[in-house]
């Protein structure tokens, strides 16, 4: 952790700490970081779901309290259990817990206690149930969300190396009894399965690990491969998820990266979850044959691929409703949604790339803390952040566009949720400082009055 760039000495992070042994080594090595140390805040929660579970939460609280340690905690109460899906919901509980955490002290790193056994028991249930070549990655050592980074120091280590650690520092720890339930898949692969491939090669995990590292490294480098090839072949993507790609042009490449381009096109553009192998191999079929000029194929979530003569075309069976903007009040935006605006333009934040001739695309990089967001008119006093650090007012802007009077009084802003302004729609967007965070696309589709006023946007 002293050696990698992951935070600066005193940055405020968040450690999810389940009192088991894997996270209360992960919070001693922290303690005792001698460069890097970074100011700790400890994220607790007590699921509900054991009898021992409050037992755990005292332990944790004397600890934080001896060792001066900030603790967040938070209770998942038994009312609020579902019947089904324990798992999954406990999870979603713990997560949407963390972010409150994360924001309420103004840090953007997550720390978990995942280790190397956790890796391979991933991956081999992975490859157990099949599906795509990126979910394999079992789990990734440094992972950009949507909160922040989300960092697991001790990726490369085995449970064995931590139990060790745990015993040689005479840490206390709590044993979740849960772990021995092998009603549950993940226990019969970490006490029946991953015992007997150590045995067979004491480096398994090791091995495992560099396997992930590979496939990370070749999925990236495969993605950035097929980026230009996808901006040459793709002729139209508009808001409403529609994509027309050129055939003439996909014909030129090999078999293969035909499929793997629509693979990337269907993942990566529409966001097309669970792809079928057989569908996948049904439309390269169907793209082949040139007996057929024309042909439909349904893919999940109502998802449409056709074939028609030298176009592919993907698009959603339904389409979306536009929704009309109430006037003259402040409206909350929802993401992947067309608005009307008062001046005859429309707009949307799109959570993937649009792109047609006639649209202004503003790519946004924000923090979770600033959705959602709004829109709402003007007010005088109101400033653009420039890129040069400085800023201009609002007024100034609509001055300079030459916005008819009655005009102005109709503008409106783009917000977040913390104030601040990301444009002023139909005429200019705010230079954002934030490097990392969650991507969305502002789209404007400008009325030809607004996209006749040259120079104004792209500052
Ligand atoms: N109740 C909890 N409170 C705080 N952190 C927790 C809690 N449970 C788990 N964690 C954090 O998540 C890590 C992984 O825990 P575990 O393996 O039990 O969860 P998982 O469900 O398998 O993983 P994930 O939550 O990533 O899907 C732990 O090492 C710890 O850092």
């Amino acid at each position: 952790m002293a050696q990698h760039d992951w935070w600066q000495a005193g940055q405020p992070i968040v450690v999810a700490v389940s009192t088991g042994v894997d996270s209360m080594v992960l919070l001693a090595l922290l303690e005792h970081l001698s460069q890097r140390r970074p100011q700790v805040i400890v994220a607790y929660v007590d699921h509900c779901l054991r009898h021992q579970s409050r037992q755990e939460t005292i332990f944790l609280e004397n600890y934080c309290r001896a060792h001066h340690l900030k603790l967040a905690k938070k209770s998942w109460q038994p009312k609020d259990h579902p019947r089904h899906g324990i798992e999954a919901a406990a999870r979603h509980f713990r997560y949407q817990f963390f972010r409150e955490v994360l924001k309420a002290n103004q840090s953007t790193i997550l720390l978990t206690a995942h280790h190397g056994d956790d890796l391979a028991e991933t991956m081999l249930m992975k490859l157990v149930r099949g599906g795509q070549l990126d979910s394999l990655i079992g789990i990734d050592e440094v992972r950009q969300t949507s909160f922040g980074q989300l960092i697991r120091p001790l990726l490369t280590f085995s449970k064995n190396d931590l139990r060790q650690f745990a015993s040689t520092n005479q840490l206390r720890w709590f044993e979740d009894e849960t772990n021995q339930d092998l009603a549950i898949q993940r226990n019969r692969f970490r006490h029946q399965i991953l015992p007997k491939l150590k045995a067979e090669n004491p480096k398994m995990l090791d091995h495992f690990i560099n396997y992930s590292q590979q496939l990370k490294s070749m999925i990236t480098v495969n993605h950035e491969l097929l980026a230009p090839i996808a901006d040459k072949v793709v002729v139209s993507f508009t808001a409403d998820q529609r994509l027309v790609a050129d055939l003439s042009k996909l014909i030129g490449y090999s078999n293969q990266v035909q499929l793997n381009l629509i693979r990337y096109l269907l993942e990566h553009w529409l966001k097309i979850d669970n792809i079928g192998l057989n569908q996948l191999a049904q439309l390269q079929h169907l793209l082949a044959n040139a007996q057929k000029p024309q042909g439909k194929l349904n893919f999940p979530n109502h998802w449409q691929v056709i074939k028609r003569y030298q176009q592919l075309i993907i698009e959603k069976k339904v389409d979306k409703p536009i929704i009309k903007s109430k006037i003259g009040s402040r409206f909350m935006v929802i993401l992947d949604r067309w608005y009307s605006l008062s001046n005859g333009s429309k707009f949307g934040v799109f959570t993937s790339k649009v792109v047609a001739d006639h649209y202004q695309v503003t790519p946004l990089i924000l923090l979770e803390q600033q959705f959602p967001l709004s829109v709402r008119y003007w007010h005088p006093g109101d400033r653009l952040r420039l890129k040069n650090g400085g800023h201009q007012k609002v007024n100034r802007l609509m001055i300079n566009a030459k916005l008819p009077s009655e005009q102005r009084l109709k503008t409106q802003l783009l917000v977040t949720d913390d104030g601040d302004i990301l444009a002023v729609l139909g005429l200019k967007s705010a230079f954002l400082p934030t490097k990392q965070g969650k991507r969305v696309y502002l789209v404007e589709q400008r009325t030809q009055s607004t996209s006749e006023r040259k120079g104004i946007n792209n500052e």
